[in-house]
């Protein structure tokens, strides 16, 4: 199997492990686990990340507590993908369809660096398209999927894209990030600042941003384009940092509902918007355009510290 654990075990060490285990809805679910206790969850319904918990059980991404857990919608919470549109610039559903799908484990993918999984729990997923995707959008892709734990709880997603199309394709993507914060109004982003952003709000007009560090009191949802390959979350509250470390994902997308909007989303409790920012590695304005047999390859690391990067 396609999932592995390559992390040294010791006496006083727990051992890392890849276990798969059925969600209430009956889809497998693969649980990473590394020697210190982290854990990862990852449903093979939409590839999505359900969860990741750092060695003190703190649960670092947040869902819904009116998600709903069965197909056709996608999880509200955790990581979904957006594939092969992201938002609703496109003839597809909001977001593509990948966040649907049923994905699988993949025994054998073609390999990666060695840097990608030495020190590292992960598991392979991969989606093909089926009859009906094709129908509505007509291009045979394969999407790789790795997702990694790493000895110290980072948590690294890879995802490759390959064109297996004899014509060429565009697509855009997000990994739809909803990290879990103490409190919206006591969170700031850095690494944003000087950037242009595409206001949805403002019927997609851009904007360059003028903060320093972005701070919230409203509804927001934006592109940031082409931004720098890290970017952070400082939650004041928590004392910790969310580190977004991204490579050939120029763009960030962020989105918080806030109250109003909040009370129209059905599996989205009215208050709920507190308690999470949607931050996402992203190529919306960027989208790739693959030729056949051409690859696509991104990577997102997430990981925490627990100290401000401010002086
Ligand atoms: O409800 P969905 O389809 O998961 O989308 C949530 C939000 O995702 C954001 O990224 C979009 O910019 C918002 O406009 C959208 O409302």
């Amino acid at each position: 199997m396609s999932s592995h654990s390559s992390e040294g075990t010791s006496s006083e060490q727990r051992a890392s492990s890849v276990e798969i285990v059925k969600e209430r809805n009956g889809i497998d679910q693969v649980l990473l686990k590394n020697s210190r206790g982290a854990i990862v969850r990852v449903s093979l319904y939409g590839g999505q990340v359900r969860s990741w918990k750092n060695e003190r059980g703190e649960e670092l991404l947040f869902t819904s507590s009116k998600a709903v857990f069965k197909p056709p919608k996608a999880v509200r919470g955790g990581i979904p993908i957006c594939f092969p549109q992201f938002g609703n610039c496109g003839t597809l559903e909001q977001h593509g369809f990948a966040r649907n799908k049923l994905w699988v484990i993949e025994e054998n993918p073609p390999a990666l660096p060695p840097t990608d999984s030495v020190g590292k729990t992960f598991v392979d997923l991969l989606l093909k398209p089926s009859e009906d995707d094709m129908k509505i959008w007509p291009h045979s892709f394969e999407f790789r999927l790795r997702v990694c734990l790493g000895a110290e709880g980072n948590l690294t997603l890879i995802p490759r894209i390959r064109n297996m199309n004899c014509k060429p394709f565009s697509f855009s993507f997000a990994f739809h990030t909803y990290f879990s914060i103490s409190d919206i109004n006591e969170v700031r982003v850095e690494g944003l600042e000087t950037l242009d952003y595409l206001d949805n709000l403002h019927q997609r007009e851009r904007f360059t941003e003028q903060e320093t560090s972005l701070t919230f009191e409203s509804e927001v949802d934006r592109v940031y384009v082409s931004s720098a390959n890290m970017v952070a979350i400082l939650d004041h509250e928590k004392k910790r940092t969310f580190m977004i470390r991204k490579e050939g994902l120029p763009d960030v997308v962020v989105w918080n509902p806030w109250g109003r909007k909040s009370k129209a989303i059905a599996d989205f409790g009215d208050d709920e918007y507190k308690k999470m920012l949607c931050l996402d590695g992203a190529c919306v304005e960027t989208p790739i355009t693959l030729k056949p047999n051409e690859e696509w390859k991104g990577r997102l690391e997430l990981s925490l510290i627990n100290s401000s990067l401010g002086p």
